[in-house]
């Protein structure tokens, strides 16, 4: 038996044609009030339509992506909703938890933690696969198309989902992504505490090692800055480009020369993603 969840709104706003709105509802996956929002062009007013998942970085809420990166005037004109969730559990006061900015709040790093005392909370990887979509498609006109896009920490979350769940999502694309997090500062603190100290259990959360395993043939298009502040010591986008190369994994990796890390580098090539997972959302 499937349950109606319950969404309580939080606020709308109309956004060229359609509706941006954000919503609370309780989470069973991560034990906690959580806080989400949706794009709703304004073909949704007539017909279900396709959905792209947002995964945001570091710090982030469900609001930076939607207020920054510029993404509603294409999303209505290409008729695609998008969802944002938040990047980790919330209201939960665990030891440490609110101490640094990547780790803890805003830094769930879309993995299901395994060790206390994140274990109960901390299970972004399953909120963002299987809760929140189920939530989704209950209450908002969508046609079960889905496709998946992400920066810095997001981009991470949305090559592992991909990769990890072959034929799911139409199309996959990334902004600065964390390709290799067992092997960058961010990832090995996080996973050392969410994951435990074997590094056996990190690689199923690394788009690198997901890729040398040969988990999934999906196109990876990923959109990198080169004078990002993070590329050489977190990002390291070769590192994907090398085990690509190795496997003969389809990646398409567009450096940009000038660009940094920041929602005016997302904003300037959002338009070519949202287009690239159109033509995969609307083909039949
Ligand atoms: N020390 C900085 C780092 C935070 C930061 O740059 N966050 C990025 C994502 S980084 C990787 O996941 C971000 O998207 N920030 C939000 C924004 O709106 O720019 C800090 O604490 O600011």
């Amino acid at each position: 038996m499937t349950m109606t969840e319950n969404l309580e709104p939080i606020s709308s706003n109309k956004s060229f044609g359609g509706w941006h709105k954000r919503y609370r509802h309780r989470s069973r996956a991560l034990d906690c009030e959580m806080e989400f929002a949706i794009y709703l062009p304004p073909q949704a007013e007539t017909e279900r339509v396709p959905l792209l998942w947002w995964l945001s970085g570091l710090t982030c809420t469900d609001e930076n992506f939607m207020q920054k990166a510029g993404a509603h005037r294409v999303a209505a004109e290409l008729g695609i909703a998008i969802v944002c969730p938040d990047t980790s559990p919330r209201g939960t006061d665990l030891p440490g938890e609110h101490d640094s900015y990547d780790f803890g709040s805003g830094a769930g790093f879309y993995v299901n933690a395994t060790q206390e005392p994140w274990k109960q909370h901390y299970r972004m990887y399953d909120y963002v696969a299987e809760e929140l979509p189920s939530v989704v498609r209950q209450h908002f006109p969508l046609n079960g198309r889905e496709a998946i896009s992400g920066h810095s920490m997001g981009g991470h979350g949305a090559l592992i989902l991909a990769l990890r769940r072959p034929g799911h999502y139409r199309s996959v694309s990334a902004f600065s992504p964390i390709v290799n997090p067992s092997q960058c500062p961010w990832g090995r603190k996080a996973f050392r505490e969410y994951l435990g100290d074997d590094p056996g259990a990190w690689t199923q959360y690394d788009a690198c090692e997901l890729v040398a395993k040969g988990a999934s043939s999906q196109h990876l298009f990923i959109d990198q800055g080169e004078a990002d502040q993070f590329l050489e010591e977190q990002l390291r986008p070769e590192r994907l480009e090398a085990v690509c190369e190795e496997q003969d994994h389809p990646l398409t990796l567009r450096r940009q020369p000038g660009y940094d890390h920041s929602y005016f580098f997302i904003a300037t090539f959002i338009e070519d993603h949202l287009r690239y997972h159109a033509e995969h959302l609307h083909k039949q």
